[in-house]
């Protein structure tokens, strides 16, 4: 399982200051690591594939034995996709997620983020790509449960480091997208499941990502709530010009997806 799934379990609750303090630091991520910011030219031509794998394989050393988890992956996100890694439980959709996100480098194997090399940067240097360029709807990343849903947003572009004049209107602009508009006040705990998924969508995209990562974003929620975050999705991809990429057991989502990539042991099929 991955390292930000651990906490999956968690309560979205918590009334003790050293508990949020340890979410904001896993929120907060990409910021603290950059201390001395490599020049990277994060700028990204309109067309042409935003990130392709090639050949990529992951092994991990457990127990002293090699675990294949990806053996031999290629796919491409284009621009403006909403696109789906779908597969059983530890087929290794996770794992591919990390790698795309930059989180994790292939054994074997070449990622570009455009022309950029995932898998022979520097991890200051990939923190620096996924600070400005992705958003994550991940667990480790989730909603800060002391903010409300407006400071939750506002956090986000505080640390992409976005001017503090442009955090009004654009906080107001990502909750108004995804139909929030009259839970800004809102904390978490005073929100739906469906809701707060939908702030951390705003979340995601407040720092305008041209990649977002989301998984098992609609895991949580029943039938009606994750179609209204395909929705969600479906809108920002035309509204904020990014790309999704996620992950999913669900079937009933399937069909929004402009590619399904389906995945068994660490192939795709
Ligand atoms: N850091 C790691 N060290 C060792 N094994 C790992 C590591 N990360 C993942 N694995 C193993 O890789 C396999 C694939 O895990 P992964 O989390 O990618 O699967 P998944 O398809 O996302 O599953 P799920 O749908 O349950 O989240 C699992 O057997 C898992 O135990």
């Amino acid at each position: 399982m991955a390292w930000w799934k651990r906490n999956a379990t968690q309560t979205a609750v918590v009334d003790d200051q050293s508990d949020a303090d340890m979410e904001t630091a896993a929120a907060v991520e990409p910021a603290a690591v950059v201390s001395n910011q490599p020049s990277v030219d994060l700028s990204i031509p309109a067309s042409g594939p935003l990130l392709t794998v090639e050949a990529v394989e992951r092994t991990f050393q457990v127990g002293g034995q090699p675990l294949h988890v990806l053996k031999g992956i290629n796919m491409e996100l284009r621009q403006r996709q909403l696109v789906m890694l779908r597969g059983r439980s530890g087929s290794g959709k996770t794992t591919l997620l990390n790698m795309i996100g930059g989180l994790d480098q292939p054994t074997k194997g070449h990622i570009f983020f455009q022309d950029l090399p995932f898998h022979t940067m520097s991890d200051n240097e990939r923190t620096l790509v996924r600070r400005k360029q992705m958003g994550f709807i991940f667990q480790a990343f989730a909603l800060m449960p002391l903010l409300s849903a407006y400071e939750n947003v506002e956090l986000s572009l505080r640390m992409a480091g976005v001017p503090g004049s442009q955090w009004k209107e654009r906080v107001t602009h990502c909750l108004d997208l995804v139909g929030l508009s009259k839970r800004m006040s809102h904390r978490p705990f005073e929100l739906s499941g469906g809701e707060q998924q939908r702030v951390a969508i705003a979340k995601s995209i407040a720092h305008k990502p041209r990649l977002l990562l989301a998984d098992e974003p609609t895991a949580e929620l029943d039938s009606q709530m994750a179609a209204q975050i395909m929705s969600v999705f479906q809108n920002i991809i035309q509204t904020e010009q990014v790309t999704i990429c996620m992950t999913t057991h669900d079937p009933t989502i399937l069909e929004v997806a402009d590619h399904v990539y389906e995945m068994v042991d660490g192939r795709f099929i």
